[in-house]
């Protein structure tokens, strides 16, 4: 009896998902077609960064023990004794006495310890030989990077689960990472439940709407780095379903279905899940919306049987979706994080469930803030874009007034 589900909590929830998690097989892409994916081994430096000792800036390369005493009316008058532009190597050693003109990210020659910038220097002349003026004190070391002061060799960049970032682009280029093994998309299908629904190009009829569900679930799936590998609008005719659902395990890597999981007449995606040739993990959880969220496991593929109410979709996917998705991407906390700021307006509707509602984050003054966007109702869709994160109200209790501190989790739909 489908009206009989035992609720769980959303921790136990996850809980009980981890188990049938399992990492994606691998592909080799070039780096340039990379970014967004997540690696597949780990990675270590091939070189210390900097490899060779490199000046900071355009002047002079010196000895900083030349410069003992130096100012603006007693200047250090050292003779050139060479250029050295980027990507040279110098040919004259610096002795004492000497510099040398050097560009930014040139080596530095041996016997130099320190670069001046042009800008604290004077270009003259003694005897026909070109000397420069250095009109102050520089620390030794200054305005050089030595070897291996980033990174040095073989040391450990990044784990298996990295997501390629521009930052971790950058990194795999300077250490002639061309091919980079990453987890292969998870290929998703989806399937939008209900004799409702109407394709996106139909115009509107009585009693019906268009699906937009399916949509809202590819743009999340997309965003997690996952791919939809298949889709169709099911009625609510169970045995047609059911056959097109489990069809589906064989070839994705993942199932989700959407509307149908509630106790009403023709929740068919309830009475598939009441008998699923599989394990069923979950069918009630204690949360609010989303508290019919449903999962189970076929042929080792995970199914979620997600709500139709696209505002408990939404949380269904954010709660349980996207950190299955992370974890066969092989990350290692998939779980959302939260973070704490305060409550600007009252949330006191109580519940028996964790509510999750919409929200908005700003910071004012360095303190984290969160505003509800309203509209909150499950079957609300239109402040779904509204939102950025959603504010956990814990069960019980009288809800949240002006001014507490509230949980919140991170949803990023605008930034
Ligand atoms: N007697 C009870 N009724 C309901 C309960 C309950 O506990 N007892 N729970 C309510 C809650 S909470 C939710 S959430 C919904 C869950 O409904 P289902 O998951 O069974 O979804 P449907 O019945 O198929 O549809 C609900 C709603 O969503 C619209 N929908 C469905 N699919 C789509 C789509 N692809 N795109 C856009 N909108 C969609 C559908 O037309 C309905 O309006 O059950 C409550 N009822
Ligand atoms: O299950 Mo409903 O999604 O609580 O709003
Ligand atoms: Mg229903």
């Amino acid at each position: 009896m489908k009206e009989n589900r035992q609720a769980i909590s959303v921790a136990e929830a996850q809980r009980r998902l981890e188990p049938h998690i399992r990492l994606q097989p691998s592909e080799c892409l070039e780096l340039q077609y990379a970014y967004g994916r997540r690696l597949a081994e780990d990675i270590a430096a091939t070189s210390s960064m900097p490899h060779f000792v490199k000046s900071g800036m355009d002047g002079f390369a010196v000895k900083a023990g030349d410069l003992r005493g130096a100012s603006f009316e007693n200047p250090a008058m050292l003779e050139v004794i060479q250029t050295i532009p980027c990507g040279t190597v110098p040919s004259l050693p610096v002795h004492s006495g000497q510099a040398s003109r050097i560009m930014t990210g040139a080596p530095l020659p041996d016997g130099a310890d320190t670069v001046v910038m042009f800008e604290m220097t004077e270009d003259c002349e003694i005897g026909g030989k070109p000397f420069v003026a250095v009109k102050k004190e520089v620390e030794e070391g200054r305005n050089v990077s030595f070897v291996g002061e980033e990174i040095q060799e073989n040391e450990f960049l990044f784990g298996t689960g990295q997501r390629i970032n521009a930052g971790q682009a950058s990194l795999l280029a300077a250490f002639g990472y061309d091919k980079v093994r990453v987890f292969k998309k998870p290929r998703v299908a989806i399937f939008s439940t209900g004799s409702e629904l109407l394709d996106i190009r139909s115009p509107l009829q009585p009693g019906k709407i268009r699906d937009s569900n399916f949509y809202m679930l590819s743009s999340l799936v997309q965003e997690a780095g996952g791919e939809v590998a298949a889709f169709a609008m099911l009625p609510d005719h169970k045995e047609q379903s059911e056959e097109t659902i489990y069809r589906a395990a064989d070839t994705a890597d993942l199932i989700l279905t959407t509307g149908g999981v509630s106790v009403g007449d023709y929740d068919m995606m309830a009475e598939i899940f009441n008998n699923l040739k599989g394990t069923l993990l979950f069918n009630k959880i204690a949360m609010r919306p989303g508290s019919v969220t449903t999962a189970g496991v076929i042929q080792s593929t995970l199914l979620f049987g997600l709500s139709g109410n696209p505002g408990a979709c939404f949380v269904g996917f954010k709660l349980f979706v996207l950190p299955a998705l992370y974890g066969m991407l092989g990350q290692k906390e998939p779980y959302p994080r939260t973070f704490s700021a305060y409550l600007k307006g009252d949330i006191t509707k109580g519940n028996a469930y964790t509510r999750f509602v919409r929200g908005k984050r700003y910071i004012r003054e360095g303190l984290a803030f969160v505003e509800p966007v309203g509209k909150d109702r499950s079957g609300v869709s239109v402040s779904i874009k509204d939102s950025d994160c959603l504010i956990l109200i814990p069960p019980g209790g009288r809800g949240k007034r002006d001014g507490e501190l509230v949980e919140v989790i991170p949803v990023d739909n605008i930034h």
